[in-house]
């Protein structure tokens, strides 16, 4: 068993629902220097037998307190999960789960202000108190209409009902959060992806990042 890296390169894969995030971490799978962290989606569908997920979208107000709860711990056991590999790919983060998700909630009245106030304090002592920062973000950016007819088409149950106007919202959070930089600095350089592109034309794309990141494994062994 080869010891953990310390540090390891990394990377926070952010985007829209059905931007193509998960696509995207599994093009990485082919190199051996990389550990995938996909989003614990199947945690948050089963805690304890709780559909937490389907809980959230059916009665959003009684249910995004708790849910964004369990996702802020399921998060931040990935960000604190020891890396065997000199480089780590995250999909999603404890800051979209901050800017996006739970900005979302806070913004349309979803959650009381309270309820906010004690998600942004977690969010504020982990991030002061916890090493969770990234070294690239790599932002997955898509239109809200092509990402909706990928969401339709994927068919994921718990998904069925979101509109199209909470997906334009998300993509109006992400690009404020990482292009328009409201919250301040980003917690690393933000490497832009047209996610609009299909599964055929993608892959030239997934092809810029993956010399950025595979460069810096080489860093981090030589290190
Ligand atoms: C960090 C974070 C991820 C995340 C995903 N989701 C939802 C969006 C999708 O429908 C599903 C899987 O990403 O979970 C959410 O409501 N809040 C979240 N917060």
């Amino acid at each position: 068993m080869c010891s953990n890296i310390t540090k390891p390169f990394t990377v926070f894969v952010e985007g829209n629902i059905g931007s193509g995030k998960t696509t995207f971490l599994e093009h990485f799978r082919q190199f051996e220097d990389i550990t995938l962290l996909t989003e614990p989606v199947e945690e948050w569908r089963d805690l304890k037998g709780y559909n937490l997920l389907d809980l959230m979208y059916k009665d959003t107000a009684k249910w995004a307190m708790a849910f964004q709860s369990y996702v802020a711990l399921t998060m931040l056991d990935m960000h604190r999960r020891p890396c065997p590999t000199p480089v780590k790919l995250m999909e999603r983060s404890l800051f979209s789960a901050r800017y996006c998700f739970v900005e979302h909630m806070m913004r349309s009245g979803t959650i009381h202000p309270a309820e906010f106030a004690v998600l942004d304090e977690w969010f504020r002592f982990i991030q002061h108190q916890i090493p969770i920062e990234a070294d690239l973000i790599v932002y997955l950016k898509a239109t809200p209409s092509r990402v909706y007819e990928r969401i339709k088409k994927r068919a994921r149950s718990e998904e069925q009902c979101v509109p199209l106007s909470y997906i334009e919202e998300l993509h109006t959070l992400h690009e404020d959060w990482l292009i328009n930089r409201i919250h301040g600095e980003c917690p690393a350089p933000v490497l832009v992806l047209d996610a609009d592109l299909d599964l055929s034309q993608i892959t030239e794309e997934y092809k810029k990042s993956e010399h950025q990141i595979l460069r810096k494994a080489v860093d981090v062994v030589m290190r």
